[in-house]
This record gives structure tokens, C-alpha cells and sequence, in this order.
């Protein structure tokens, strides 16, 4: 089993603020891993650092088997916090982020994967939430990356882009790629995940596939015991 993302014991502070204290996760090659957890948990940091962008106060995060940022041109990602540029069109932004992989996929091909076809003239400003959501995909998907960071993709997405996002999600997988994604929606996690991480106060507390995690209780049950004030679950879940 190939590992393609991990953390050992990761911190990271901001000044008082623990967002990050002792983080452990591994992704292997394959999987599509949901990460759960209250707002603040820390899940935003995760994605911070394993794409490189901010560096642990401790601990080791290895990317695809070398430091976060080395390996940048085989990830793909999609963050809540992205800018775009407002004057630019979807189809010239797929192409231009396109530009920075080695092997990228034709803009048209991602387009109509993202259902973006008869947007491709229009600028950023035009779209609305969900259609930008989706560019977002297409920008994280143009390189054919191998693994895909995704932090509350689907937040803006009706229930008919939801559907399409994960079907081209797991054509990815099909294809070997592996996801990380962040979700606040316990029955996306459910459905789409083979693996479910609940993070709270900056620390892994389940690591389970959904099912065994939701062998007893409706899985919103099981979340809210495990992020309540009480550390006493730690350890609780392997
Ligand atoms: N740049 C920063 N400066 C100071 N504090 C920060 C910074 N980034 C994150 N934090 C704090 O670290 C903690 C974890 O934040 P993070 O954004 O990782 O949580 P999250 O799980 O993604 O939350 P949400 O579900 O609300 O998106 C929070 O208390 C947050 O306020």
C-alpha cells in the first residue's frame, strides 16, 4: 500500500491558537478520504500544509513521498479561500493553469467534464457560486494530478453538481488518483468516502471507514459524541 500523504504528530500555532496539536493521518494510494470536524478544527490547516503553503511549528508532513510544495505539478487542489482572477475567462484560466503542468489535459475535454462547456466565454464575475465551484474543479483537475486536495468542494454545489462533481471525482480515482476532501455533510461523507477522519481541537480522533463508524448510530450521532468537550473518546476508534 502506497502512501501518499502523511502526518506525524503535526502542530502548528498561531501565536496562543493550537490549530494544529499532534496531528496524525496517512492517505494511501487510491482512497478517498472525507475529513470531518466542527468549524476550527483545524481541517483548513491540514490542507494549508500539505500543499506547502505554511510551514508545521513540529512534526513531519511528507507529499508523495518528498516535502509539501516539492512534488506541486502532481496535486491538484481546490481551496475555500481561492481568488480568481475577475476579468479573465473560464476557458483561459483552464488553459493558463494548465500551462503550469507537464501533462495537462485539453481545456475543452475538462470543461465538458465540469459541465462548463457553454461557460467557457464567460468571465469569473458572470458565474454563479456553484458554476465557480465547478471552475475550481476544472483548475484543480486540468493537470492530471495524482492527488487531489479538496477543501469543502461541494459547499456551493446544488444537488445535481454535487452528483457530477463526485462521479468525475471517482472517474479520477478510477484513473489512480487519490482525495483528501474536507466536508461538513456527514451523508456526502457517507456516500462518497472510503474512509471518514473526524478532527477536533487539531487532533485525529476517528479514522474509520463509514460504516464501521456508523455501525450503531446514524453517523451525525457518533460525530457529535466524538467532538463534544470530552477527550475521553480519544483512542476510542483505531
Ligand atoms: N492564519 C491564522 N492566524 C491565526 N489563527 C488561525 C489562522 N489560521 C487558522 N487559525 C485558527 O486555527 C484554528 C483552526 O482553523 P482551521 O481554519 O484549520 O479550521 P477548520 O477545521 O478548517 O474550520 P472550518 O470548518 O470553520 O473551515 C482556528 O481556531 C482558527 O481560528
Amino acid at each position: 500500500m502506497m502512501t501518499v500523504l502523511s502526518m506525524t504528530d503535526v502542530h502548528k500555532r498561531y501565536g496562543p491558537t493550537a490549530a494544529l496539536a499532534g496531528a496524525d493521518l496517512a492517505v494511501h494510494r487510491g482512497e478517498v478520504v472525507a475529513l470531518l470536524g466542527p468549524n476550527g478544527a483545524g481541517k483548513t490547516t491540514m490542507f494549508e500544509l500539505l500543499l506547502g503553503l505554511v510551514r508545521p511549528t513540529s512534526g513531519r508532513v511528507r507529499v508523495l513521498g518528498a516535502a509539501p510544495g516539492t512534488s506541486r505539478h502532481r496535486v491538484g487542489a481546490m481551496l475555500q479561500s481561492a481568488g480568481l482572477p475577475e476579468q479573465v475567462t473560464v476557458a483561459e484560466l483552464v488553459e493558463l493553469v494548465g500551462r503550469s503542468y507537464p501533462r495537462p489535459l485539453p481545456t475543452p475535454q475538462v470543461l465538458e467534464r465540469t459541465a462548463l462547456t457553454d461557460r467557457a466565454r464567460r468571465t469569473v464575475t458572470a458565474l454563479s457560486g456553484g458554476e465557480r465551484q465547478r471552475l475550481l474543479l476544472a483548475m484543480a483537475l486540468v493537470g492530471a494530478p495524482e492527488l487531489l486536495l479538496l477543501d469543502e468542494p461541494t459547499a456551493a454545489m446544488d444537488v445535481a453538481s454535487r452528483r457530477a462533481f463526485w462521479r468525475l471525482t471517482r472517474a479520477s480515482v478510477a484513473e489512480g488518483a487519490t482525495v483528501l476532501f474536507a466536508t461538513h455533510d456527514l451523508l456526502e461523507a457517507e456516500a462518497v468516502a472510503d474512509r471518514v477522519v473526524v478532527v477536533a481541537r487539531g487532533r485525529v480522533i476517528a479514522d474509520a471507514p463509514p460504516h464501521e463508524l456508523a455501525e450503531h448510530d446514524h453517523l451525525e450521532e457518533v460525530f457529535l459524541a466524538l467532538t463534544e468537550e470530552s477527550p475521553t473518546v480519544e483512542g476510542a476508534w483505531p
